[in-house]
């Protein structure tokens, strides 16, 4: 079980606003962040790894306290028992996959034994000997999963770590993230945009706006998602983003870009769209 209550000062193109999220996740749920560019999750993954400090409120992991500002406590991220995958892989260029993954096991008892069982699930074994510069972005982004499992965490932390790869890979690597948690039954935080990885992956979705929580509910079923609309690019935004007027109605989206030329205000694209209904809380 996790508790939390997050405060954060952030600064905004809008101006001051405040990061303000309390939540409460039972073991081994797969929590989907989502919400429009600047609302804050990424700012909430850091709070929870420790990368960046609270203003405010506390974080209890399995009734370990990770912060507290009332008792002024706080846990050092590397005391933190989680796993982080960012969408840039982040692995040590100058250590071959093995390595990667020893590094981050060390000091676990058998950690020769978790090492190998997970370049297996994850399909390294044959690449073990291999630096992250010889791997496809899908393979190094499994190597960053394996390596962020090999410290066993008790939270697993996923910043869009499947947005830089193409729609094949994408799949491939949705099921692997699918397989790993009926293995391990992490409690995981996922930000994604996509609500069909949302579908396969989470138990439920959180939508972030501006530091708040505006919406919190199921995801839709991946049976229900599949519609495709076109859309019209009206500006690129920061992060890789579009602002997308769908099919000549008033009704703009924000989404990441889909891979390949960069895309400039008037281009025209094709778009799989689904609302997911959720409640207030
Ligand atoms: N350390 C910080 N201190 C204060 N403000 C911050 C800090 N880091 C980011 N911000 C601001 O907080 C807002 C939320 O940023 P954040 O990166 O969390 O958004 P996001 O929802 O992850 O967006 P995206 O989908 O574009 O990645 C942004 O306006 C950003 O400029």
């Amino acid at each position: 079980m996790i508790d939390l209550h997050l405060i954060k000062a952030l600064h905004t193109a809008a101006g001051p606003r405040t990061l303000d999220v309390r939540l409460t996740l039972p073991p081994g749920e797969v929590l989907a962040l989502s919400g429009p560019s600047g609302a804050g999750k990424t700012t909430l993954l850091r709070l929870l790894a420790g990368l960046s400090r609270p203003d405010g409120g506390f974080l209890q992991v399995e009734g370990q306290v990770w912060y507290s500002h009332e008792r002024g406590q706080w846990l050092p991220p590397q005391r933190r028992p989680l796993g982080f995958v960012f969408q840039d892989y982040a692995l040590f260029p100058n250590m071959t996959v093995r390595e990667n993954l020893a590094f981050a096991a060390e000091g676990q008892p058998q950690a020769r034994q978790i090492i190998d069982g997970l370049l297996e699930l994850l399909e390294l074994t044959e690449l073990a000997p291999r630096r992250p510069a010889a791997l496809s972005g899908g393979q190094q982004q499994r190597v960053a999963l394996a390596r962020a499992l090999a410290r066993r965490p008790r939270l697993l932390l996923l910043d869009e770590p499947l947005s830089a790869l193409d729609l094949a890979t994408r799949l491939r690597l949705q099921q692997a993230l699918a397989d790993i948690h009926r293995e391990f039954k992490l409690t995981t935080v996922l930000i994604s945009h996509d609500p069909a990885e949302i579908a396969r992956l989470a138990t439920r979705v959180v939508e972030l706006d501006l530091g708040q929580v505006v919406r919190v509910g199921p995801p839709v079923p991946v049976a229900a998602l599949g519609t495709t609309v076109g859309g019209r690019v009206v500006a690129v935004l920061p992060g890789g983003h579009l602002r997308v007027q769908l099919g000549g109605s008033a009704t703009l989206v924000e989404v990441p870009a889909p891979t390949g030329p960069p895309y400039a205000p008037g281009d025209e694209l094709a778009l799989s769209l689904a609302v997911v209904p959720a409640r207030r809380d």
